[in-house]
Formats: structure tokens, C-alpha cells, sequence
């Protein structure tokens, strides 16, 4: 059986290399994701034509999500690069300060002073760091240290609860978006949405930059945790970026969250990818530690799409061992993932047919036990509608879209495929679809396999028909010819 969750891996400098990227599409890369946060556009494009070359190579699609940095609130630079902060001591966050010392530093975001108040607690560093505010004078805010430490440049800052102001979308967002473009994307990730107008903003931008790509939502305020419904609705996916929601609603409360999230974004057909120091200990160690591998396992088990890794293949030191370890995990956990067809659908009324043809098939084929689901498909909404019930059932979903094909890398369960469409005749279509299972070693002659497919040919939307063969035996008259 084929691993159904799938795996997406941050580029960075450990990963940059043709060798190592073949090598981590080999170990079972789905999805790469360039971090906007870091490096130059030509590093990205550069890295994403290595990419496409390992995927060419391997025979199957890398999709690519591009991170954009967003409205990251962070420190200036300091004159020695880093400070030491002692624990009771005096420090001020000054807007107006070009060079940080032991005393001030500056701030990017230079409403800062006016989103806080006297009491806030201020989270530096992913939390490594901990400031209560005084008060604010003009544009210096005055903070006692409560938790001390290493403070190095253009570190982030969060606030405690929430609500700082910064818009979504950064000058540097819309720049990145057009580097996007130049590089053909098939997902953008929007850091610290606060609701469903940042995300209509950022497909706004990307239809105007000309990017085809799907829109994911990064759920890492305490905003966007409470406004999930309706930004759900105006993306096709979300992360759980567990980095800075740790910081924002303390890292107890998200693991309920990440179970939440993941089951409201199912039942709305969207996409989900759990992410942030899931295997982080194998930065600087060739295994993961127990709590990792439950970690992933669990992840598998609340039904994500995807998994995902960042300094782990961004600058780490095994930046291909740590995808071999990922994947068996998943495939493992994957063999226990409960099964709830019935529950799923039980009560719900569909108003599409191809929707009802796509739960008829799951249905079946789960019912059935067959080996595979082909399911002929232009935008890919078909297996989106089926991979959503995650039945256990691998979807073949053969697409004559490139584009198409390469966003289903992210859809658990699915397995996209290529297929020319020059023949308008149905049968003709379904015998071909049969022959690449075939071909790529899925079904073998005697299996039973269930086929969806639309009428007309070739228009989207259309998934009428509901197929089940057994490979092999029945031959359309005039393809026995061919
Ligand atoms: N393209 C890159 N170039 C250099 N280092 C990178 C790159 N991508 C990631 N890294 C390193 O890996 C670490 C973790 O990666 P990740 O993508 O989670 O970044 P991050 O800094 O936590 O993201 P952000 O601060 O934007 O939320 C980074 O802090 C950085 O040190
Ligand atoms: C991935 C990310 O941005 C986070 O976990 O915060
Ligand atoms: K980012
Ligand atoms: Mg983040």
C-alpha cells in the first residue's frame, strides 16, 4: 500500500543541492515549501528548478508552496548581533532606534508602541524570552524582563493573548507574490491571517500577479483560531503552524486545537498541513526521539493532509533521513486510522451529482475492498470530495492538467497522474486509465477497481458516472482493434 499522508519539506541550505533534492524526492517528498522569511528570490527560483528536475527524474510531481513572510513583528539589529538579557532588568523596544545594545533595540513594525499596553507580556524569540510592558512613552515601549536570555538580530515578537494590529499583507508579500508567479507555485501559504478579508485580499493579489495556485491559511493567531469558520471558507486549505499559535495561545491549548481544525477543515472539503518541530530533534540526530514519532503518528491519526518539516530539511543535518523516518511513521500509523464512512455521511444531503458520485464511489470501493479508485478528473475536485472521507482507499486521479495534477500532491489518499485526452469516447478513455494503473503496477489483470469520469469529455464539473471493472476482462470492442 502506498503512504497516504503526505509530505511536504522546507528548502533551505541543507536542501539545495540537485543531489540531496533527488535524494529527498526519492525518500518520498510530496510537496516543497520555500520560506519567503529567508533568502533571496533568485534562491528560490533556482531551488525550484532543481526540484522539477528531481520530480522529472523520479517520475511524479513535487507541488510547491510558497511561504510568504507576512506581518512577522521582529527586533532590529543589534551593533554586537546579540544582547544578553538579565531577568529583572529594564529593556526598551524603541521604534526609532537604527542599532540595538543592552539597553534598546529597534522594531520593524513601527506602530508597535500603539497596539500595547502597560501589563502586556511580550514573547520574544518563539517564546525563549519573556518582557512585561511598563508602559509606553511615544514611540518606546518600556519593558521589565521577566525571562532572560540570548536576544540576536531581527528576532520575532508575539504578544501574549493576541491582537497585535499589522495587516496581513506586507510590501514584501507582494513582492514575493510575483516572484511566485515567475516561479508557476501550486500553493501560497498567508502568514498570520486574522480573518476571511486577508485571505479574499491574497487571492485578489495572486490573480492579479497571474499565480494558479491554491490559497492556504496559516492558523497562528488567536484571531484566526476564533474567525476559523470564515476564513476556512475563503481558502482552499489551512496549516497549523504550530510555531507561533504555541506562543499566541500558550503551547498547551494546541493539541485539542490541532484535532479541532483538522476535523473542521475536512468537513468544509478543505486541505490541512500540521506543521512546526515535528521531527526537530533530527536538525542535529540521524533518529527522532518517541515523542516525535507520536507526534507524527498522531497527526496521521487526526486525519491531516499533510505533515511537514522545516529546519529539519531547511538547514539540517539529515535532511534525507529525516523524510525516510517521516514516511515510515506515517505509513505505519496509517494502518490503524479508523475508518467512519457511515458516520461521515449519514445525515448529509448533497446538491451535486459529482459530489454524490464521488461518496457513491468511495462507498463502494471501500465496501468492495477493492485495491484502487481511477478517477478521471479536470480541476481534481472529484478526488478532493473523495480523499476527504479518508477511507483508506488509494485514489488514482488522472487528470489531463498539469496544474491540476500537481495541487493533488497534497491531497491525502491521492495519487495524480498525467493522461493525454485525445479520445472523446468514454470506453475508450476508461480502457486507458485501466492501462496506467497497469503501467505504474497499482492493479494487475483479475483486480477489481472502481472508475468515476464525466460526460461530456473534457468538461469540468461533470462527474457522472460510476464504473466497476475488473481489469483485464472486458475490452470496449473496437479498442481490442487498436
Ligand atoms: N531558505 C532558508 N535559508 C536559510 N535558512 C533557512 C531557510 N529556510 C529555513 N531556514 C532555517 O530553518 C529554520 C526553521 O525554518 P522555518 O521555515 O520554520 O523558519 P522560521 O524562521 O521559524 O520561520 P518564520 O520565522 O518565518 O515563521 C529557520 O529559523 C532558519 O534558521
Ligand atoms: C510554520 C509557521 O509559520 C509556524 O509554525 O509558526
Ligand atoms: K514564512
Ligand atoms: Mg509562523
Amino acid at each position: 500500500m502506498p503512504r497516504h499522508t503526505k509530505i511536504v519539506a522546507t528548502l533551505g541550505p541543507a536542501s539545495s543541492d540537485p543531489q540531496v533534492l533527488e535524494r529527498m524526492v526519492h525518500a518520498g517528498v510530496d510537496v516543497v515549501r520555500m520560506n519567503f522569511s529567508h533568502g533571496k528570490a533568485e534562491d528560490h527560483v533556482a531551488r525550484a528548478e532543481a526540484i522539477r528536475e528531481a520530480a522529472s527524474l523520479a517520475g511524479r510531481p513535487v507541488g510547491i508552496l510558497a511561504d510568504l513572510q507576512g506581518p512577522k513583528i521582529r527586533v532590529g539589529k543589534f551593533a554586537e548581533g546579540q544582547v544578553e538579557l538579565q531577568r529583572d532588568a529594564g529593556f526598551i523596544l524603541d521604534a526609532r532606534c537604527e542599532l540595538g545594545n543592552a539597553e534598546r533595540v529597534g522594531l520593524d513594525y513601527k506602530d508597535l508602541p500603539k497596539d500595547v499596553k502597560a501589563g502586556d507580556v511580550l514573547l520574544l524569540d518563539d517564546g525563549r524570552l519573556k518582557l512585561t510592558v511598563a508602559r509606553v512613552i511615544g514611540h518606546e515601549i518600556h519593558t521589565v524582563v521577566k525571562v532572560g536570555g540570548t536576544l540576536s538580530n531581527n528576532k520575532g515578537i508575539n504578544r501574549q493573548g493576541g491582537g497585535l494590529t499589522a495587516p496581513a499583507l506586507t510590501a514584501k508579500d507582494m513582492d514575493d507574490i510575483k516572484t511566485a508567479a515567475k516561479i508557476g507555485v501550486d500553493f501560497v501559504a498567508v502568514s498570520f491571517p486574522k480573518s476571511a478579508a486577508d485571505m479574499y485580499m491574497a487571492r485578489q493579489l495572486m490573480r492579479a500577479s497571474g499565480v494558479d495556485a491554491l490559497l492556504i491559511a496559516k492558523i497562528e493567531r488567536t484571531e484566526a483560531v476564533a474567525n476559523l469558520d470564515e476564513i476556512l471558507d475563503a481558502s482552499d486549505g489551512i496549516m497549523v503552524a504550530r510555531g507561533d499559535l504555541a506562543v499566541e495561545v500558550g503551547d498547551a491549548a494546541v493539541p485539542a486545537l490541532q484535532k479541532k481544525m483538522i476535523r473542521a477543515a475536512r468537513d468544509r472539503n478543505k486541505l490541512t498541513i500540521t506543521a512546526t518541530q515535528m521531527m526537530e530533534s533530527m536538525i542535529t540526530s540521524p533518529v527522532p526521539t518517541r515523542a516525535e514519532v507520536s507526534d507524527v503518528a498522531n497527526a496521521v491519526l487526526d486525519g491531516t493532509d499533510a505533515v511537514m518539516l522545516s529546519a529539519e530539511t531547511a538547514s539540517g543535518r539529515f535532511p534525507v533521513e529525516v523524510v525516510e523516518a517521516m514516511s515510515r511513521v506515517c505509513l505505519e500509523a496509517e494502518k490503524s486510522s479508523d475508518v467512519a464512512l457511515d458516520r461521515d455521511v449519514l445525515n448529509r444531503v448533497f446538491t451535486r451529482i459529482d459530489q454524490s458520485i464521488a461518496m457513491a464511489a468511495i462507498w463502494t470501493a471501500w465496501h468492495l475492498k477493492v485495491k484502487a479508485i481511477a478517477s478521471l478528473t479536470q480541476t481534481g475536485s472529484t478526488a478532493l470530495w473523495m480523499s476527504r472521507l479518508n477511507s483508506g482507499v488509494p485514489i488514482y486521479a488522472l487528470t489531463p492538467e498539469a496544474s491540476a495534477r500537481n495541487q493533488m500532491t497534497l491531497y491525502r489518499e491521492v495519487f495524480p497522474l498525467l493522461m493525454s485526452q485525445t479520445h472523446q469516447d468514454r470506453d475508450v478513455l476508461l480502457w486507458e486509465a485501466e492501462q496506467i494503473l497497469i503501467d505504474q503496477g497499482v492493479v494487475e489483470r483479475g483486480d477489481l477497481i472502481v472508475l468515476t469520469i464525466g460526460e461530456p469529455i473534457g468538461a469540468s464539473g461533470g462527474t457522472n458516472t460510476l464504473k466497476i471493472v475488473r481489469v483485464g476482462e472486458h475490452l470496449p470492442p473496437h479498442v481490442s482493434d487498436l
